[in-house]
């Protein structure tokens, strides 16, 4: 006899569209410390993709440290370098991204991360990102008397503008991987919600930005 209940779970299920997101690049963003290239380089290893830091990058390519390159050329011509570096590294699909910290800040590098990639902007606590970026000397911005105060400046410029970001996970204490999980089941409800948009949202916290 013919087997119809193909049919009849087709009647019923819900309606999977194609989703884009799925094949495009995982970029994540936002401030200084908050793990971009740590979590990042976990992240691709356990999704099988190719990693890279835009920050690594631009001192490959340079020859000389981020801090080196703002001190020789100044902060607008390591923007500049920086959106080239960025759109050389979204040509692949199969890739996680670590951006540098300003990189969806600067308008021309925001619109091709928003285009191209799927964003996720990494949101940490000030006390959490303090504590991380104390323990390197090497970010050029926090090269000022009061590192907190010129933090909490950049904190309150930029969040506004790293919540368009498709996806927000929100970052605290606790191992790297526990981070990397997180960002997982983000992804994975991001493409489920597109996919089938008459699902509901998923958990709070894990929020999609569209
Ligand atoms: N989830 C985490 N748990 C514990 N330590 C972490 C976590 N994420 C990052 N760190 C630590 O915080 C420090 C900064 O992390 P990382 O260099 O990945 O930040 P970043 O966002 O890439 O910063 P930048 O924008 O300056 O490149 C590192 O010492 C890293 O090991
Ligand atoms: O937040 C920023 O503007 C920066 C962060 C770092 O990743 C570097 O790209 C550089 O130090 C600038
Ligand atoms: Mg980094």
């Amino acid at each position: 006899m013919a087997d119809t209940s193909t049919e009849d779970k087709g009647a019923t299920a819900p309606k999977l569209m194609p989703c884009p997101f799925a094949d495009r690049p995982i970029a994540l963003v936002g401030l200084m410390g908050v793990g971009k290239t740590t979590v990042g380089r976990r992240l691709a290893r356990a999704l099988d993709r190719d990693f890279f830091d835009s920050d690594e990058e631009i001192e490959r390519a340079s020859g000389r440290t981020v801090a080196g390159y703002f001190r020789d050329h100044g902060e607008a011509a390591f923007r500049d370098g920086e959106r080239r570096v960025v759109e050389r590294l979204l040509t692949d699909a199969a890739t996680v991204l670590a951006t540098g910290g300003g990189a969806f800040i600067h308008p021309p590098t925001h619109e091709l991360l928003k285009e191209r990639a799927l964003v996720i902007w990494l949101k940490g606590d000030f006390e959490t990102i303090m504590e991380r970026v104390s323990r390197k000397d090497t970010r050029p911005l926090l090269h000022v008397p009061d590192p907190r105060t010129r933090m909490r400046e950049l904190m309150d410029e930029r969040e506004p503008i790293y919540s368009q970001a498709h996806i927000t996970v929100p970052v605290a204490k606790g191992p790297h991987m526990r981070t990397v999980a997180r960002v997982e089941r983000a992804i994975r409800a991001f493409l489920a919600a597109r996919s089938s948009p008459d699902k509901p949202s998923p958990r709070p916290g894990l929020r999609q930005n569209g």
